[in-house]
């Protein structure tokens, strides 16, 4: 479970996020949308520790990051728009090194169960990450959340230069990581594709939650609407 607790933060006069209450349960998918500087980045940023909060607290799984940085840590797994990998390293020995760092020892053959079910094709386990495509690297990042067997999940912009077949697969494994119990947040422009993959869809401005939609409630071309009426 995933919770902000009025968390803000400013940076010198601006306060890029004002006192946001949000709590994403586990087995939920968030998307977070917004116009460029609404406070996306930086309310993931809370969460992962990257940041301090000015005031207020990030909470995962009822444990405050500010005060258990490296136990939160473990909880948790990040997809950025492009997942930082060692190039020189095959995917597999990517995720025995970030699986480690959580902890995890698999044997060869759990790596390669993990990056079938993250949808890597066999034949690029065993190859230099540094020839990887965007996509193939994204299912590198969702192997790694599989192995540290995450309770949190964050994602910033994760099918962002993606071609549509491949975000289409990506959407899909995010959604089976939410049925196993893994708590989401998603921070997006595409609206399309929060409709689609989220449960909860959250808009923010000028570092405030100013809407929170239930996703099946409402069409992707009504949520294009109520997006523009908002930002
Ligand atoms: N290190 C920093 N120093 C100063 N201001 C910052 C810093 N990081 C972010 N900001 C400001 O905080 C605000 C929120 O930025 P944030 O990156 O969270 O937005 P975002 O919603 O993720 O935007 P985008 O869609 O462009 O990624 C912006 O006004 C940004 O300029």
């Amino acid at each position: 479970m995933l919770t902000a607790k009025n968390l803000t933060k400013n940076y010198g006069t601006h306060r890029a996020l004002d006192g946001l209450n949000l709590t994403i349960e586990s087995g939920e998918i968030f998307a977070l949308l917004g116009q460029n500087g609404a406070g996306k980045t930086t309310t993931i940023n809370c969460f992962l520790g990257f940041i301090e909060p000015s005031s207020g607290e990030a909470i995962i799984n009822g444990l405050s990051v500010k005060d258990h940085a490296l136990e939160t840590k473990k909880h948790l797994a990040y997809i950025p728009e492009t997942v930082m990998l060692y190039p020189n390293l095959t995917g597999s020995e990517n995720l025995a090194f970030f699986s480690s760092l959580a902890g995890f020892s698999y044997s060869q053959k759990e790596l390669e169960t993990f990056l079938l079910k993250a949808g890597l094709q066999s034949e690029a386990h065993q190859q230099r990450v540094g020839g990887y495509s965007k996509g193939m690297r994204q299912k590198v990042g969702i192997a790694i959340a599989l192995a540290k067997k995450a309770k949190a999940l964050l994602l910033d912009e994760p099918t962002s230069g993606l071609d549509p077949k491949a975000s289409n697969e990506f959407s899909e494994i995010v959604k089976v990581l939410s049925k196993n119990g893994t708590a989401i947040l998603m921070a997006t422009h595409d609206i399309f594709r929060a409709k689609e993959i989220a449960t909860r869809i959250g808009i923010m401005k000028e570092g405030h939650l100013v809407s929170v939609i239930e996703a099946a409630t409402i069409s992707a071309n009504e949520l294009e609407q109520l997006y523009l009426q908002t930002v």
